[in-house]
């Protein structure tokens, strides 16, 4: 079988080499292009020398890049970005899975009021499917644009789901506690990522503010048929990678961490990225691969339902996953270049 073509606008960002890191060991496809705007003409292992004898391509500008014989791009570029890059290609041959949250919401409406930005591409959202693969596969595999969900919401989401699922909770007491590491913040360094502010330091962001707020509960609400409400506070730890979510939630009627544990069990029973665990999962047991680690159990003391989920943000969180898709889409393995054991110690 040939191999397909796949291309990575915004390569020398961490999605973009975490892309390439995944994808260079992929038995199916080939990168045959690689973009950035600020270091075109510049070799790939000029920008990120850990690939140097390993991989290599000469960076193009995104006008550079040919529809001819391309059958997927990733987008690893920012918020506002990538809408532009779909506005002017979502006509061509090539399948996208946007890394961004650009279409990852219901609407224009809901995204400018959460992103306090204007969107320019409307359309878009009606052509996305919202790219986790145990909520939605069936659609991911008939879709030609996926927005890769966002990393908080992949650890969110899987950890809410089948207590959605199974009607359990209630639906307007979800308070989901994140701790994400600092590669979460992209490559450039800003005030609060600067490593004096991040090293032997531990804080809280975005309080009632985040934009990964509306896409937990947008998610979540839709994939219940019900309204939803999430409280969702991240916290910023100084560790490179890895999410480790909290989740809080009250129960509609009796449960016990015995019937828990099962409908969690029968719930991803199919899943080859979630990985039950009975004691508590931490961030070195899925750092470097797609797997996301769940933990639940009841606390009759408070009434509550405490789930724990741990993922790697660079991986299950942006370009595990977006590989994952790009399978799906391309009616691959769902596995293929996927097999990545932890990076643990
Ligand atoms: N980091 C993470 O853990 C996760 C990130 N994401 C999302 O994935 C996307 C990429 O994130 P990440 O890799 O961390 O970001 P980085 O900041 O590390 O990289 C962004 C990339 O976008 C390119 N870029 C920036 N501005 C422009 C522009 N105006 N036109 C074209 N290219 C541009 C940069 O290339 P250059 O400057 O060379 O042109 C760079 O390669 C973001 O939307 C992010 O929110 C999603 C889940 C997790
Ligand atoms: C540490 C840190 O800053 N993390 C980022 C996570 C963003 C992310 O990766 O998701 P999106 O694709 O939705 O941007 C943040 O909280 O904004």
């Amino acid at each position: 079988m040939s191999k397909y073509n796949v291309a990575i606008v915004g390569a020398t960002g961490y999605t973009g080499s975490e892309l390439v890191r995944i994808l260079i060991n992929h038995p199916d496809v080939n990168i045959t292009a690689i973009t950035s705007e600020s270091r075109k003409g510049e070799l790939f292992s000029d920008v990120h020398p850990q690939f140097k004898d390993i991989f290599d391509l000469t960076l193009i500008g995104i006008d550079d890049l040919e529809e001819e014989g391309l059958d997927l791009v990733f987008l690893a570029l920012p918020h506002g970005v990538s809408m532009d890059f779909v506005k002017d290609n979502h006509h061509k041959s090539f399948k996208i899975v946007d890394l961004s949250g650009d279409f990852r919401l219901s609407s224009k409406a809901v995204y400018e009021a959460w992103y306090q930005k204007d969107h320019h591409f409307e359309q878009g959202f009606d052509q996305t499917v919202f790219g986790l693969p145990e909520l939605y596969r069936k659609r991911i595999r008939e879709g030609r644009l996926v927005a890769n969900p966002g990393c908080f919401p992949t650890s969110a989401i899987l950890a809410l789901a089948p207590l959605m699922k199974e009607g359990i909770i209630d639906k307007n007491q979800i308070t989901v506690d994140s701790k994400t590491g600092v590669t979460g913040a992209g490559i450039k360094s800003k005030p609060n990522t600067h490593f004096p502010m991040v090293n032997d330091n531990f804080s809280a962001y975005g309080v009632k503010s985040h934009r990964h707020t509306i896409e937990i509960q947008e998610i979540v609400g839709k994939y219940a048929n019900s309204e939803a409400t999430v409280l969702f506070t991240p916290h910023l730890l100084p560790v490179d990678r890895g999410i480790l979510s909290t989740t809080y939630t009250k129960p509609t009627r009796e449960i016990s961490t015995p019937e828990l544990e099962k409908i969690f069990r029968e719930y991803y029973e199919n899943e080859p990225y979630v990985r039950l665990r009975s004691d508590l999962p931490n961030l070195k047991q899925v750092r470097g691969t797609n797997y996301c680690d769940i933990f639940t159990t009841y606390d009759d003391r408070t009434n509550t339902i405490i789930t724990i989920s741990v993922i790697d943000n660079l991986v299950k969180g942006a370009a595990g996953q977006a590989v994952q898709n790009m399978n799906i889409m391309l009616g691959l393995d769902e596995t293929s270049g996927l097999h990545i054991s932890p990076l643990q110690p």
